[in-house]
């Protein structure tokens, strides 16, 4: 198998009798964008911070193409990281500030100079190359941080909740600017964020750690299809949660009697689910058809309307079964639109039994 740009093998960085970071595993091919993700304190600014040679691992060994790195001093490696605005030189312009990795590179200055006024156009920022960074908006500084960076032509970028400084409106916009860089560009962005909506807009793989252990790495798509356990479920959100007593079917299939009545889903391919043992049962929310009566096809719950929330195009329907069971279902805006649901309405939650699955245990 080809070598794997980083490999991060059994790493962990303790301060004191705090582990910072556990025990971490995994590997970046070129050219991927990797989100890592998780809750504050979980580790991942120490992970990125690793990577980039500002901290030593207590343990275990980063590795840059086969190369060890542990103790690569940070100019040793090529990978330049973008943190906040702040991390700008607010005294210097636009122009210094991009030049400045390339200044200490020693790069003759016609050479900065032609560098720097390329990154510059490229990122929309040459109207302000004159100017000091305190005059720029918090986008505008953002821009100037990346080309900062990127003049360095690093065959990897780190970013440090790059976008966190910035207001919703221009995150969202920041965010498609970041994927249309890292696809024109080729190279390796690596991004530290707690936002799970970042993360999976940007990301080709995201890592989720907890308390300084990953726990989970895969494509947005298949963490939300399938979340590798609890925490992960209910850290991205918009899943139904249920645990249960199951009793396994004739077909093998397993009925679960919860929260919200007696539900089916498909056994786990590792088995490990027996009749009478507990089990914890993931329905995505967007999974789940709302209808006013119903068919007696696949799952169904009769239930009432509790809270209506809307969030840019998604609706989310908070519901509550008749033994008091909690459940919630997530259609568009635009779905929504030919049936309104009022407060306290009954309707028929539905789902295929496929579209759930179970934790494991
Ligand atoms: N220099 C340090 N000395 C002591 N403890 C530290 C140090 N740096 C980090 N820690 C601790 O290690 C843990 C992980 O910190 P880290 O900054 O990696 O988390 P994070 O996931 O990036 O969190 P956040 O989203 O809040 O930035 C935290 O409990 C933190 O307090």
């Amino acid at each position: 198998m080809a070598t794997p740009m980083i490999e991060l093998d059994r790493v962990a960085k303790h301060y004191g009798n705090q582990a910072a970071v556990a025990d971490v595993s995994f590997v970046i091919e070129k050219g991927e964008f990797i989100a890592l993700m998780g809750p504050s304190g979980c580790g991942k600014t120490t992970t990125l911070r690793m990577i980039a040679g500002l901290d030593e691992p207590s343990s275990g060994e980063i590795r840059l193409w086969g190369r060890r790195l542990n103790e690569d001093a940070p100019w040793e490696r090529d990978a330049p990281l973008v943190w906040q605005s702040y991390a700008l030189f607010p005294f210097m312009s636009v122009r210094k500030n991009v030049e400045f990795g390339l200044k200490q590179r020693r790069l003759p200055a016609p050479e900065r100079r032609k560098k720097a006024d390329e990154w510059m156009e490229r990122l929309g920022i040459a109207g302000f190359a004159e100017r000091g960074v305190d005059q720029l908006s918090g986008g505008q500084r953002q821009r100037v941080a990346l080309a900062r960076a990127l003049a360095l032509e690093p065959e990897m970028l780190l970013l440090d909740e790059p976008l966190s400084a910035l207001d919703p409106h221009l995150r969202v916009r920041m965010q498609s600017e970041l994927v249309r860089l890292h696809r024109e560009l080729g190279i390796t962005f690596i991004c530290v964020t707690h936002s799970h909506s970042e993360a999976f807009a940007m990301a080709d793989r995201v890592v989720i750690m907890n308390e300084g252990r990953i726990q989970q790495i895969g494509a947005p798509r298949d963490i939300h299809r399938r979340a590798a356990n609890r925490f992960v479920a209910e850290f991205v959100g918009g899943n139904n949660i249920f645990t249960g007593t199951a009793r396994v079917d004739e077909d093998g299939s397993i009925a679960l009697a919860g929260p919200v009545g007696t539900v089916h889903a498909p056994a786990p391919s590792d088995g490990g689910i027996v009749t009478g043992a507990a089990a914890t049962l993931v329905v995505p929310a967007d999974r789940i058809e709302l209808a006013a009566e119903s068919t007696g096809a696949g799952n169904e719950v009769q239930a009432r309307v509790v809270t209506v929330e809307f969030v840019g195009s998604t609706v989310t329907v908070f519901l509550e079964t008749e033994g008091g069971g909690e459940l919630r279902a997530q259609r568009s805006l635009h779905e929504m639109e030919n049936t309104p649901l009022a407060v306290g309405q009954p309707v028929v939650a539905r789902w295929s039994p496929q579209q759930g699955f179970f934790l494991p245990s």
